[in-house]
């Protein structure tokens, strides 16, 4: 088997895993071997932005709602807040009967401590557990929003839809960031890669971020236990049951970003006919109609090679067989394309 299936591969890395944890304990102060992190208090978080105040309001998932903060330093950072309360359109799906919210801030916070990388929304601190007070998650500012904002905000307040030199650039960032996941030791399946969770940067570079839904293929217990969750449009149809997740899992949810990415289009819109981006993009890709699912609001690739090549990369990725879909994943095939 090419890929990571996490059933499979959770043998090996929780020995492994055991290895590395072990070896703090035997150190005097039994301490954590680093603290990169910074703990903050309720307080401190309430200071940054400036009492949660509306107007400093970045935007809202289905886990709670998301500030922005200025920290004592000046570093700016986005504060993530939990809320039993929120609902909303983008709500994230679970496919099984277990509607339970397990605490995804404390997923967030487990599975980021472990990761860092320049392609990721990264961790800067937490506040500590209190059975008062919802946890606090604080993570890396990202100025431009989201892609899904990006590709899809029709507003004249915000700058026109990027041009194919920028799509490429954040596509190929946004696989780097899940071959980033896949190929750490043990490997973490993101589980919710979809647009709303790729942040851009002040740059204009691209993070993948959200990581509430998360798994690290070391937990047996837990991955046995982890109903499937994603978010639909985005969902792999082979995802039924938690022990058919593997990194294939991503690598068919970036299959449907990556069409987004081409077509403009989102996952599933209501006001074409068909809604769904799979119904839509992949008969055409068969019959080689490739130019008629590029975005008509910019120039597209001028080389039909390359417009061929990135339709098929994202068609390999959504194939019903997940045996089928690329390995290792699609920062190479990418990378052939603009090489071509
Ligand atoms: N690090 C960040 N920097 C700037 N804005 C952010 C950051 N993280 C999130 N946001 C904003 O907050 C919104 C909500 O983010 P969040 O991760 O909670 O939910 P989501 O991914 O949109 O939805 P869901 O939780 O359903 O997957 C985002 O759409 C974005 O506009």
């Amino acid at each position: 088997m090419g890929y990571l299936s996490c059933k499979a591969e959770s043998s090996i890395s929780t020995a492994d895993h055991h290895h590395h944890r072990r070896r703090p304990e035997k150190e005097p102060t039994e301490k954590k071997p680093t603290k990169k992190f910074q703990e903050f208090s309720y307080k401190d978080l309430e200071s940054a932005t400036n009492n949660f105040s509306q107007t400093k309001l970045l935007g809202r998932g289905s886990h709670g709602l998301v500030y922005k903060g200025v920290l004592p330093s000046g570093r700016h950072v986005a504060v993530k807040k939990p809320s039993r309360t929120t609902t909303t359109a983008a709500a994230r799906t679970p496919i099984s009967g277990d509607h339970s919210n397990p605490n995804e801030v404390d997923n967030e916070i487990e599975i980021l401590s472990n990761l860092h990388s320049p392609r990721l929304v990264n961790l800067i601190g937490f506040t500590k557990s209190d059975h008062h007070k919802d946890r606090l998650l604080v993570v890396e500012f990202m100025s431009n929003g989201t892609l899904y904002d990006v590709l899809h905000s029709n507003s004249n307040s915000r700058p026109p839809p990027p041009n194919w030199g920028r799509r490429i650039k954040l596509a190929l960032q946004t696989a780097k960031a899940i071959e980033t996941l896949h190929s750490s030791n043990p490997p973490v399946i993101h589980r919710d890669i979809k647009s709303a969770n790729v942040l851009i940067d002040s740059n204009f570079d691209a993070k993948l971020g959200d990581f509430g839904l998360a798994l690290r293929c070391v937990d047996d217990h837990k991955l046995r236990s982890t109903p499937p969750a994603g978010t639909m449009g985005y969902l792999d149809p082979c995802y039924l049951t938690p022990d058919n997740l593997s990194t294939k899992t991503d690598v068919f949810s970036f299959g449907i970003l990556l069409l987004e990415i081409i077509s403009g289009r989102k996952a599933i819109d209501v006001f074409y006919s068909p809604p769904s981006m799979l119904d839509w993009a992949i008969p055409l890709i068969r019959r080689g109609k490739f130019l008629s699912i590029y975005d008509p609001r910019v120039v597209p690739p001028k080389d039909g090679s390359v417009r061929k090549m990135l339709a098929v990369v994202a068609a390999k990725c959504v194939r019903t067989s997940r045996e089928r879909r690329p390995v290792g994943l699609v920062m190479g095939i990418l990378g052939e394309c603009i090489r071509n």
